[in-house]
This record gives structure tokens, sequence and C-alpha cells, in this order.
């Protein structure tokens, strides 16, 4: 992304905002909630379109990508949503399979063997004729890295992946998304959780007041003077005031 400006009905949420994404690394968005990570995921998939700058994905800007070719661009990228947003009614196997069942390539023998073995990465193979329903939530989120997988994505981008996960759930999460990275993914989470971004990632962007605070490694970001950000480690009661917009005693 290169000098992305971005408003939701008038209000600012990027403004000449910067994103890298380097092959092979790690990288995590981080900001107050609301500053706009998601809407980052979303501008990076097309499905948003910025209101000025330019974002490209292996070097092809999405501006003016007819529907077809933006298809092809994004099949370079997947996505795991906060929730899972896996389909109720399909089978775990179907639901891994389901974008490669849709792109009608591969016969379903094949769909099966692929949803195997993506199912067997993420240790839920014996998952496979189980309903969403039947499983808890740490499984649906390895379920919906295993339909992340599926189409051998470059890019995987996570939304706030631990969020809800008890620790074992979370240990089993940060596992998995360091094997994506040894196996050459580049990988974009946007979280709050701190611990989980600090096991896995190499590099830092800080969005503040729509505009890009920081990017370097955790180093850099911890012993940085930028007040966003040493607020956002350590807040005080002012800051507290400051974002949540708490009414003064
Ligand atoms: N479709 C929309 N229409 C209008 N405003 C929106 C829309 N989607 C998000 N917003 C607003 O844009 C801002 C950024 O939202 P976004 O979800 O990107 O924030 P975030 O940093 O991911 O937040 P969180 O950490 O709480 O998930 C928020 O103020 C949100 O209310």
């Amino acid at each position: 992304m290169e000098k992305v400006c971005f408003d939701f009905g008038g209000r600012k949420i990027l403004e000449d905002f910067n994103l890298f994404l380097e092959r092979g690394v790690n990288r995590t968005i981080l900001g107050v909630s609301g500053a706009g990570k998601t809407t980052i995921l979303k501008l990076l998939l097309g499905l948003l379109t910025p209101d000025s700058g330019t974002i490209s994905i292996d070097g092809t800007p999405l501006a003016g990508l007819r529907e077809n070719e933006l298809v092809r661009v994004r099949k370079h990228i997947a996505i795991v949503f906060q929730g899972g947003a896996l389909f109720d009614s399909m089978t775990v196997g179907e639901n891994v399979g389901y974008r490669l069942f849709e792109e009608g390539k591969l016969t379903e023998p094949e769909i099966e063997r692929i949803a195997r073995e993506k199912l067997s990465f993420v240790g839920l193979e014996q998952a496979i004729d189980l309903y969403p329903a039947e499983l808890s939530g740490g499984m649906k989120k390895r379920v919906a890295i295993a339909r992340a997988l599926a189409s051998d994505p470059d890019y995987i981008f996570f939304d706030e992946p631990t969020t809800g996960l008890d620790p074992i759930g979370v240990y089993n999460i940060r596992h998995l998304m360091n094997r994506l990275q040894q196996e050459g993914k580049t990988t974009l989470m946007v979280t709050h959780d701190m611990e989980t971004a600090f096991a896995v990632s190499q590099r830092f962007s800080f969005l503040h007041e729509a505009r890009l605070a920081f990017e370097g490694t955790r180093e850099e970001m911890l012993t940085c003077s930028v007040p966003a950000i040493t607020e956002f480690f350590a807040p005080t009661e002012q800051s507290l005031f400051r974002y949540n917009h708490l009414p003064e005693h």
C-alpha cells in the first residue's frame, strides 16, 4: 500500500498509509480498537477501494482491475476471519475444500485428498466428517486455517486469530503460524494479543489517527519514543480518557 487514503462517511480512517509485506515475513498491524486495522485487510483484498493511493499485489495494482482479474489476484491471498466464518451446513471437509470445489478444476477425490492434507497440517484430520457446531472455538479456527491453505495461497491474513481461545488454543494457533512461516508463507495479522504478536511476528506496523506512526521490529517498537506507542504499551489514566472518551469527573 502506498500513500493510501480512505474515508468512511467523511471520517478519515487512513491517510497516506504505507504498508509493504516482505516475502516470508510475518507482520502484525497494531493500533487501538477502531483505528482501521481490519479496514486495511479489506482494502488489500480489494473488498474496499481506496480514495487515493496505490494498492498492488505482486506488482499488480488493484485499481481498475475487472472482477475476473481481481478474482485471479485474490487467489494468492487467503484470510482467516475472526470467528472462523465456517459454513454451518457443510462438514469440516466440505468447508476446507469449498474454494477448490467452486473453482471446478479438480475432481472430488482430489479435493478430498487436499482437504485431508490441510486438516492433517492443523492436526484435525479426524474431524473431516464433523460439522462446525460439533467443534470447539479453537478447532474452528484451525479448520479456518486449513481452509485458507487449501488453495495454496502466498499470503495469509489473520484477523484476531487468538481472540476467545484458551491458552492451549492460543498455543496451537501460534505454533501453526510459525510453521506457515517456515513453509515460506507471507503472513499479516491484526491482533490485540501482544504475546502472540511477539511470538510470531518479525515486523510491526502501528496505525494511529489514520497514519502509520511506526514501522519496524519489536525491539525498535519497544524502545521508540512515539507517544502513541508508549501509551499503547503502558496506558495512563489520561490515555484511557483520550481513547475511550469517558466523561471527566
Ligand atoms: N462499513 C462501515 N461503514 C462505516 N464505518 C465503518 C464500516 N466498517 C468499519 N467502520 C468504522 O471504521 C473504523 C475502523 O474500523 P476497523 O474495523 O477497521 O477497526 P479495527 O482497528 O479493526 O478495530 P478493532 O480492533 O476493534 O477490531 C471504526 O471506527 C468503524 O466503526
